[in-house]
């Protein structure tokens, strides 16, 4: 199938708007995982999502550096935000792909810059670079994405029932009309 350009949904937030969490025990957004990412999220210009991370010593792999994983995950997320909160689907990680070019320290932040950069049927391809201390610093690591569009059955069928239950409580386990950005 051919890649097409993405197009964002006409319901997606403008350009400017804050992106809120999109689940409060999310590892790489919710502020309920102190230890977590906590990745803040704004909506860019053509097609893009920018998002910061400010790296803590809870982030460190060797001493005073950020692990790599992590920032992964942090690209996962940034990447996720672009995907979900631009098309307005719900859609899982496939594959990530990382190139770490420079040492990211405890104490900086990084600025990711992501961007929808095409469709084909399910697939989402999807990029960012990070960089180091400001929007226009020096590009630190660089990540691509495929997403893949799922129904939401995909995440009804595999979560724990605990989890399902939780959502319930907190009025978001509606069968097909979950908030894409509650
Ligand atoms: C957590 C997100 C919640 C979303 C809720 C909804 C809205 C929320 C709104 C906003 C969201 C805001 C922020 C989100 C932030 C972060 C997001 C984090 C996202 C994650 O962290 S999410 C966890 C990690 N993620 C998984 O847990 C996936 C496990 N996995 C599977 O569940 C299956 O594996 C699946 C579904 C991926 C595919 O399975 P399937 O059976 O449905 O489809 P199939 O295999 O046919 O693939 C279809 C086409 O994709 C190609 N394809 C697939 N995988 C590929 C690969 N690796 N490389 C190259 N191509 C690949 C095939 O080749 C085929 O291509 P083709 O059509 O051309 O043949």
């Amino acid at each position: 199938m051919d890649t097409e350009a993405a197009v964002v949904h006409p319901d997606a937030p403008a350009p400017g708007s804050e992106l809120a969490m999109h689940y409060k025990e999310c590892f790489g957004c919710g502020d309920e995982q102190e230890a977590g990412l906590h990745l803040r999220s704004t909506v860019g210009e053509k097609s893009s999502v920018h998002s910061r991370f400010l790296v803590t010593t809870a982030h460190q792999g060797a001493p005073g550096l950020a692990h790599g994983g992590l920032l992964a995950c942090a690209f996962d997320e940034a990447l996720g935000a672009c995907v979900g909160n631009l098309l307005r689907r719900p859609a899982v990680t496939g594959k990530l792909e990382t190139d770490f070019l420079r040492p990211v320290p405890v104490g900086s932040t990084l600025f990711i810059a992501a961007h929808l950069d095409g469709v084909a049927g399910r697939k989402i391809y999807v990029s960012a670079d990070g960089h180091l201390d400001a929007a226009d610093g020096p590009v630190a690591v660089r990540a691509r994405g495929l997403f893949v569009t799922v129904g939401f059955e995909h995440f009804r069928s595999h979560a724990g029932q605990e989890s399902l239950d939780k959502l319930k409580a907190a009025g978001r386990a509606r069968q097909n009309d979950w908030d894409i950005n509650p």
